[in-house]
């Protein structure tokens, strides 16, 4: 057992259901009508099932699966961008997270305003960002762009501002999903370098990318998904293979 103030994210018995509504036929409909509206034309899905978790302080772990296994979902229950239906999420320090490209972005403001905007959300104050202001624009080699309205970004400069406002928050535990494979590769390497930068000063990074062979240089640990539940927990190559094996037979 950890003592509770070693740990950075806690999960205990998360569970999260969508509801999948089906488009009918006219025909369904009227049955549906006709029968004094009986019975649910929408069906209820567990994309989580009874996921416990503990990362502590410091830890580099990736989430993997299949598509459709529950990362992201999970992902947005730690970050709290999502509730979940059944069990408790805790998180402790500063968190950051880089899950939607663009989430958190008001598209009719320029990148200028979007960096105080975004900071904000991100529990920076408003000094703070003066003082990071040219920083975050350097990081994001945004440059003469930094007054254009960001409805006219292309993904990989709201990727670039976003990543960069992000890492200046000075996070403690950052949550990543996938949206590094919008970057364009020399953009890659440099957010990968500032990854492995944060991990190094021990801070938490819980990563989701399909992208095993750099999940396995960056993170230690790996925790896999299936069908909403956690299969497998431990050591990061072990369970890189571990996913192969499974995606051989699927
Ligand atoms: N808002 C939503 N409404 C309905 N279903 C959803 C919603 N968000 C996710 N789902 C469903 O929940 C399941 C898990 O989705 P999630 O995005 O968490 O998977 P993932 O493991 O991140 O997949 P991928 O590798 O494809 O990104 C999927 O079946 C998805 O269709």
């Amino acid at each position: 057992m950890f003592q509770t103030d070693e740990l950075a994210i806690t999960c205990v018995g998360i569970r999260k259901q969508f509801v999948l509504r089906h488009t009918r036929s006219l025909k369904e409909a009227l049955v549906w009508f006709i029968r004094g509206r009986k019975g649910d034309l929408s069906r209820k899905f567990d994309a989580l099932k009874d996921v416990s978790l503990d990362v502590r302080h410091g830890e580099t772990v990736a989430l993997l699966g299949l598509n459709g296994s529950g990362k992201s979902t999970l992902l947005k229950l730690i970050s709290g961008v999502l509730q979940p239906d059944g069990g408790t999420v805790l998180t402790r320090g500063r968190v950051a997270g880089l899950i939607e490209v663009g989430a958190g972005f008001h598209h009719d403001l320029s990148g200028r305003d979007n960096v105080y905007l975004n900071g904000a959300i991100l529990g920076m104050t408003e000094r703070e960002i003066d003082e990071k202001f040219a920083s975050i624009v350097e990081f994001s080699e945004i440059g003469e762009f930094i007054d254009t309205e960001v409805k006219f970004y292309s993904s990989g400069m709201y990727l670039r501002l976003a990543f960069s406002i992000a890492v200046h928050t000075d996070p403690e535990v950052f949550l990543i999903d996938e949206i590094l494979a919008v970057g364009d590769e020399p953009f890659q390497r440099k957010c990968i370098a500032k990854i492995k930068e944060l991990a190094g000063k021990g801070k938490t990074l819980f990563v989701v990318s399909h992208d095993l062979d750099l999940v396995a240089t960056i993170c230690e640990r790996g925790v896999l998904l299936e069908h909403g539940h956690v299969v497998m927990d431990g050591e990061v190559h072990e369970v890189v293979a571990e996913l192969r094996q499974r995606s051989k037979a699927a």
